[in-house]
């Protein structure tokens, strides 16, 4: 087994473009150190094997494999994989979409180590592979956090500007009657022998008179910040005027002294306050600058809502996702709420009311709001109520926003990828053994009304893909796709489920009218010829037909039905529609 801080190396066998999307986003978003290789079937991931072999590179640490592919199917590769030289040991587990006994007894016997059923669920498929993955890959324990390292006690630097050696000396008694702890008292006359005297260490504070022979007044204030960065200042001040030192204060001082009423535990209580002040500063100030990082990190705007005033103030981010600028916005509820799409009003009024009324202990939506421009903004709003009065009404809320359009179309292309067949657009395996299922419980339950399976292969398809290459194949699956949609109704299912391999479900139809409609679709392909340089190239399909019963316990049952009567139609010449009515003619044929 390997450790979590070690990527997992994955191999993934499968024709289906969407299943590598797929376990790459669900290994992806439960941070998985995982790096997923894809082969699209059996023979390009034995060559894959081969050339990392070869290569002397390491060989995948796990192979996910479908069952279903063209070429080379699973078990096929399985066999393959056992007699391979080195790779007998890479352990395989099956994914694949079959749940049929046969295949996993089959998958099993083969070597595979596990067996996972392609869920139409999404959630339930992610939950299943990342246990699986888990099995593989040991969750190390996350090393203990570092600590930094203890500051080693030391003295407390203290710089003197002051070019009166009588009141250098004042400072001096004062400090060493009053201040508790060792200290070290750096003095300068001048603030430009400031950097002589303190070499390569700052000062942990500053006592600053005012009236330097180099430097004088509020001035002084501001150079010496130059030369001490965030250390607090104590200015020393001969000038008598309360409103002189409030000024020092404001040029940025911490604290401030008169010379003319030094006291010892005076100007201790000073320093003390100066230093707690000024960590105090910059707690807050690196507090702030952490805060504005990380919501500049994760893109994120901040509100804030003065509910009583009925103003909203936004920052930049926030306005800019709306094309606005930033400051506040006289809008209440109402107002916020116009800009928003009248589809996701009713849900964002709903979080936001619960929460006013106490009832839920914050709100978090997502809506699409207007953008000044036109156009939708997908956004996630999520905040807390700060204050409320004595009866508990809101009075100021606080939150973020964010623009979750990118997430939004991540997921209608996941869903997409995860439903469709990229090729032909039609829906994959996996939902129409969904629908499938659907539609045998319905019949179960209503069993007057009769519905119908098709399974459709195209005919010597394989000579079309090697007379006319690869590319011309696939242009043929999509035209055939094609001509299938024209003849179904729009609710039929029409579906891909791999290779050269199609199936439709035709509810609520007998099996008289669906032999009709698979009668029809031959024609209208036998009347469509596909052009292939200066030629036409005539398609054909052959069809197998079955309805659906009460008894099929599971969507295989009848696919294996409607697959007997297709390869009744291959066995009879093709070109032909075939029916099977129900089990004991299957067995039968
Ligand atoms: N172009 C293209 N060919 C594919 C695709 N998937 C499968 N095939 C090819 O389809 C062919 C299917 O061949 P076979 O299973 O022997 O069937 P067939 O030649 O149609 O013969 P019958 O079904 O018996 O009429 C193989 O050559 C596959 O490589 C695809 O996505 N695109």
């Amino acid at each position: 087994m390997k450790a979590a801080s070690t990527n997992l190396d994955i191999l993934l066998v499968d024709d289906e473009q969407a299943d590598a999307f797929l376990v790459r986003k669900i290994l992806r978003d439960a941070q998985f150190a995982a790096t997923v290789a894809h082969c699209s079937d059996g023979i390009e991931a034995l060559d894959a094997l081969r050339r990392r072999r070869n290569a002397s590179a390491a060989l995948p640490d796990l192979i996910l494999l479908d069952l279903n592919m063209p070429r080379m199917d699973g078990h096929e590769f399985l066999a393959a994989l056992a007699r391979e030289e080195g790779c007998g040991q890479i352990p395989v587990v099956v994914l694949s979409t079959s749940s049929a006994e046969l295949d996993m007894d089959r998958a099993s016997a083969g070597g595979a180590r596990g067996y996972l059923t392609k869920q139409a669920d999404l959630r339930l498929f992610s939950s299943a592979l990342l246990a699986l993955v888990r099995q593989y890959l040991q969750q190390a324990e996350l090393p203990p956090r570092a600590r930094p390292p203890a500051t080693p006690p030391r003295n407390t630097r203290i710089l003197l500007v002051d070019d009166e050696a009588a009141d250098a000396e004042l400072v001096a008694i004062a400090l060493r009657k009053a201040w508790q702890g060792e200290f070290e008292l750096v003095r300068s006359e001048t603030l430009g022998g400031v950097s002589a005297q303190l070499g390569d260490r700052l000062p942990d504070l500053v006592l600053l008179d005012l009236g330097l022979p180099d430097a004088s007044g509020l001035h002084s204030i501001e150079r010496m910040r130059a030369l001490v960065g965030r250390t607090p200042i104590v200015v020393l001040t001969g000038n008598d005027d309360s409103d002189f030192a409030l000024e020092a204060l404001a040029a940025g001082a911490q604290d401030y002294l008169f010379k003319s009423r030094l006291v010892a535990a005076d100007l201790v209580r000073a320093m003390r306050h100066a230093i707690a002040r000024s960590q105090l500063e910059e707690r807050l100030a690196e507090s702030e600058e952490r805060m504005a990082l990380a919501l500049a990190g994760a893109e994120l705007g901040m509100w804030d809502w003065d509910i009583t005033r009925r103003q909203i103030t936004v920052d930049t981010r926030w306005a800019a996702m709306l094309g606005e600028s930033a400051g506040v916005l006289a809008v209440d509820a109402q107002g916020w709420l116009t800009r928003a799409h009248p589809e996701d009003l009713g849900a964002a009024l709903n979080a936001l009311n619960s929460h006013f009324r106490g009832l839920s202990p914050g709100f978090r939506f997502t809506h699409r709001l207007r953008h000044l421009g036109g156009g939708w903004v997908w956004t996630l709003a999520a905040g807390k109520v700060l204050q409320r009065d004595g009866c508990g009404r809101p009075l100021r809320a606080v939150g973020i926003m964010q623009d979750i359009g990118e997430s939004k179309r991540m997921e209608a292309d996941l869903l997409r990828l995860a439903t469709t067949d990229a090729l032909t657009t039609l829906s994959n395996r996996r939902v129409f053994v969904q629908r499938l299922a659907h539609e045998l419980a319905r019949i179960r339950r209503h069993w007057q009304a009769p519905s119908a399976l098709m399974m459709l292969d195209l005919d010597h398809f394989k000579r079309i893909n090697d007379r006319w290459g690869h590319q011309f194949g696939d242009r043929a699956l999509c035209h055939f796709s094609t001509i299938l949609r024209s003849c179904l109704r729009e609710c039929d299912l029409p579906a891909r489920l791999g290779g050269e391999e199609f199936a439709v479900l035709l509810p609520g139809t007998d099996a008289q009218a669906a032999m009709t409609v698979a009668r029809r679709i031959r024609e209208q392909l036998a009347q469509q010829p596909l052009a292939a340089e200066d030629e036409t190239v005539g398609i054909r399909v052959s069809i197998g037909v079955t309805t659906l019963t009460a008894a099929d316990p599971q969507p295989e049952a009848c696919m294996s039905r409607a697959d007997a009567a297709l390869y009744r139609a291959k066995q009879h010449g093709r070109n032909r529609e075939e029916f099977i009515e129900d089990d004991r003619e299957h067995k039968l044929a």
